[in-house]
């Protein structure tokens, strides 16, 4: 199966502090990828490494072929292009409503005159459930609404790759499937290679093709959702569990 993103025995310390030890994982093209793990273990860390925003102290990280360690900047501007992040808070621009917020990467990036761009946003305002709020500012906008405006802008450039940091984090159950359903149904209709972060195993099991669990700076479970439910991985077991007793060590 090939590889949308390759990490091959990536590092990262900041200061004495060593975050990742050695990991390895392929992120397999046109599927959904959940990258668990306890808190502080390096998951956005890996995130923002795949799109080339931190650099590794060693090791690889190869995006389409391409070692982002051997890209001139611009080389790496252009694979930026390929991905749309979501991140935890939706990272929406206050001062902007919602259309001036999904149309602002369209500005950025591309030469369109307004009317391509306007076409552009009510289509990927529709593509995630939203009629009608093009006017209204984000203050006005439930933590869902949000979320969606916020995956609307990511995709507005047509990413071949869209990363998700916790996007179900502080939503209610109800949203919390929402959302679900929006991942999964973004990667379905767009056929794109999703990679999400969570902290929520029933999402986790309900929309990963893949999940890669990461602990101690490494990968310690790398399967399919019906591998985790079947693992005697003790990591894997005592954080699936939520158990204190075990070989995670917390603090
Ligand atoms: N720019 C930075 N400078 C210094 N330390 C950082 C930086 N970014 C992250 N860290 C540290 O790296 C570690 C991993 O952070 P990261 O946010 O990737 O964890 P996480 O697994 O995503 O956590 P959570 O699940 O709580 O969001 C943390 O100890 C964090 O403080």
């Amino acid at each position: 199966m090939e590889a949308a993103i390759e990490i091959i025995d990536l590092h990262k310390s900041f200061g004495k502090h060593k975050v990742h030890k050695g990991i390895n994982l392929k992120i397999i093209k046109n599927t959904i990828t959940c990258i668990i793990g306890p808190s502080g273990t390096g998951k956005s860390v890996l995130l923002k490494q795949m799109m080339g925003l931190i650099k590794p102290d060693s090791g690889k990280v190869i995006v389409c072929g391409k070692d982002l360690s051997t890209l001139s900047k611009k080389e790496l501007l252009e694979i930026r292009k390929k991905f749309g992040m979501l991140f935890q808070n939706s990272a929406l621009f206050d001062s902007m409503n919602v259309y001036e917020n999904v149309a602002f990467p369209l500005r950025e990036h591309t030469k369109l005159k307004e009317k391509e761009i306007r076409k552009i946003v009510l289509e990927k305002l529709a593509l995630v459930g939203l009629k009608d709020v093009e006017y209204k500012m984000p203050s006005e906008l439930s933590g869902g609404m949000r979320k969606r405006v916020g995956l609307a802008r990511a995709i507005a450039l047509e990413p071949e790759i869209i990363l998700y940091d916790e996007p179900t984090t502080g939503l209610d159950p109800i949203m919390t499937d929402i959302v679900d359903t929006l991942v999964y149904e973004t990667q379905k209709k767009l056929n794109v290679t999703s990679v999400v972060i969570s902290h929520d195993i029933d999402s986790t099991f309900k929309i990963a093709d893949y999940i890669a669990m990461i602990y101690d700076g490494r990968i310690v479970m790398y399967g399919t959702p019906e591998d985790f439910k079947t693992t005697d991985n003790p990591y894997v077991v005592q954080f699936l569990s939520g158990s204190k007793d075990g070989p995670i060590k917390i603090g």
